[in-house]
């Protein structure tokens, strides 16, 4: 965080208002952006979809909302978000480092004092690490011991090290919470004309990666009201 000591208390407390809000800004960027991409890639992929939705029923049913508890159980909802990070990571390129001494990666030199940049996005699609690394396959992760938290450096949504991610935690809750609540109380389906082979997969470049065109859905309920209406009450008596 930017904190200069030098300035008047009150300009500081504007700056590091400014801190804040961009954290906040750029955090629910990043899994809004997630969450849309992943929505996308299982409308392109109704097989996907639909395995997303048996397991859900399967685990916890139609007769209560899915909770924060239940997403250890649905493992193949985890490997929808881990391919979502693989091929289209939110950040796709990490914070700039700086090289302390000389080093050798592959067949490059890099000279000390070099400024690095890792593209995390080309890294996701690597056919040397990931076969048919274009093809959406929740699948390549179930049984895989690969996490997002910076230890396995095929996949680093997150980015590694000590300038790593510091919300990995938070946002995984969000991305997997929300994904479980839209997947479960709605069946999504395409507007119009729209088919999965026509849905848009194009990139709006930039720090976050968006999509080109909003995903525009119609959402027809799953769950009866009653279920909506029973959470309310249960969160109202605590
Ligand atoms: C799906 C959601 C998110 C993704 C994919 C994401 C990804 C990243 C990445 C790739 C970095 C750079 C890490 C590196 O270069 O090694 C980063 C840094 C950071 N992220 Fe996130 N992020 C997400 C959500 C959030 C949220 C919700 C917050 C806070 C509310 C947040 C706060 C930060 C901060 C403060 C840094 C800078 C850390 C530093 O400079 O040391 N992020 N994030």
């Amino acid at each position: 965080m930017f904190y200069d000591n030098s300035l008047h208390p009150v300009t500081e407390i504007v700056v590091l208002h400014r801190d804040v809000q961009a954290t906040v800004t750029s955090g629910s960027v990043t899994t809004s952006a997630t969450i849309e991409w992943a929505m996308t890639h299982l409308l392109k992929n109704p097989s996907c979809m639909n395995k997303c939705v048996e397991e859900m029923d399967a685990i916890v049913g139609l007769e209560r909302c899915v909770e924060d508890s239940d997403i250890p159980n649905l493992p193949y909802l985890r490997a929808v978000v881990k391919e979502t990070f693989r091929l289209t990571p939110a950040a796709p390129v990490l914070l700039p480092r700086a090289t302390t001494a000389h080093s050798k990666i592959g067949e490059f030199d890099i000279p000390a004092d070099t400024t690095v940049a890792f593209n995390v996005w080309a890294m996701g699609r690597n056919p040397e690490i990931w076969p048919s690394p274009l093809q959406f396959d929740p699948e390549r992760f179930l049984g895989s011991d690969i996490d997002v938290k910076g230890q396995h450096f095929q996949l680093l949504p997150f980015g590694a090290g000590t300038r790593c991610c510091p919300a990995i935690e938070v946002s995984m809750s969000m991305v997997h919470f929300t994904l479980a609540r839209l997947i479960q109380s709605f069946t999504w389906s395409l507007i119009g004309k729209m088919t999965p082979e026509l849905l848009d997969l194009s990139e709006m470049p930039g720090l976050v990666i968006r999509k080109r065109k909003h995903l525009e859905l119609c959402a027809t309920p799953r769950l009866s009201p009653a279920c909506f209406d029973k959470e309310l009450v249960t969160k109202s008596e605590n």
